[in-house]
């Protein structure tokens, strides 16, 4: 069935909501993070260091800053713990993010992405993401997995972006509702591409940028 006959067709594929469709499925690995609940963040918290999983010769970075705009991410080049089904990701200013151990392990998975994700070479894990084309809405920030870190105390996630992505991770779309409401029951409100408050952050700098709003 063609992509417009799934949604107006007759035979109509989305799953309606209905005694059948579960409110909320607690099964699904939503990320460890958050699976037993949303930790909150600590006041004063000033940040931590980063390892990856390998076992010897670690790749560390040291985070000098609370993060912000901590969220779980369902795109499929977010890095995810195994049996995840989201990542957890959040953003840290660049100049607070430094690579102090085994650098040289590191490869950009995909240089032609608009985050640069370094990843270690021996275990997978991604350690920064890093933008670096400067008139990119998010220059200045990287992003990093705090779960990569012993500390307690970073930003809790807030929300939950590229829902309907983890489809192309091979999750059943039929199990979206579901997976949906046990994301709105954790607190992170679902959305399929990023915030409300980050989506206007983006189109407000390319508003600037294009000279339809004032810089
Ligand atoms: N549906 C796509 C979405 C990918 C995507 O756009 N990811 C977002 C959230 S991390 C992004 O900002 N990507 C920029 C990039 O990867 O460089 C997928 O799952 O692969
Ligand atoms: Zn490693
Ligand atoms: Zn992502």
């Amino acid at each position: 069935m063609g992509l417009l006959s799934s949604l107006f067709g007759e035979n109509k594929t989305t799953p309606q909501r209905d005694h059948h469709t579960p409110r909320s499925d607690p099964s699904v690995k939503i990320h460890p993070s958050v699976d037993n609940g949303v930790k909150s963040g600590k006041s004063g918290f000033t940040g931590g260091t980063l390892r990856c999983h390998c076992k010897s010769d670690q790749v560390v970075v040291e985070v000098s800053a609370q993060t912000a705009h901590n969220h779980v991410c369902g795109c499929t080049k977010c890095w995810k713990p195994d049996g995840a089904v989201f990542s957890q990701i959040a953003v840290v200013g660049r100049d607070k993010v430094k690579i102090t151990a085994h650098p040289e392990k590191l490869e950009i998975v995909d240089p032609s992405a608009a985050i640069q994700r370094h990843a270690c070479k021996a275990c997978g894990v991604h350690m920064i993401g890093r933008i670096e084309n400067t008139g990119h809405p998010f220059h200045g920030l990287d992003f990093v997995h705090t779960e990569l870190s012993r500390e307690g105390g970073w930003s809790a996630p807030e929300f939950a972006a590229f829902v309907s992505s983890i489809i192309e991770s091979g999750v059943d779309p039929a199990r979206m509702d579901g997976i949906r409401n046990r994301l709105r029951d954790l607190g992170l409100t679902p959305y399929d591409c990023l915030s409300p408050p980050l989506m206007d952050a983006i189109s407000t700098h390319v508003a600037k940028q294009k000279g339809v709003l004032a810089a």
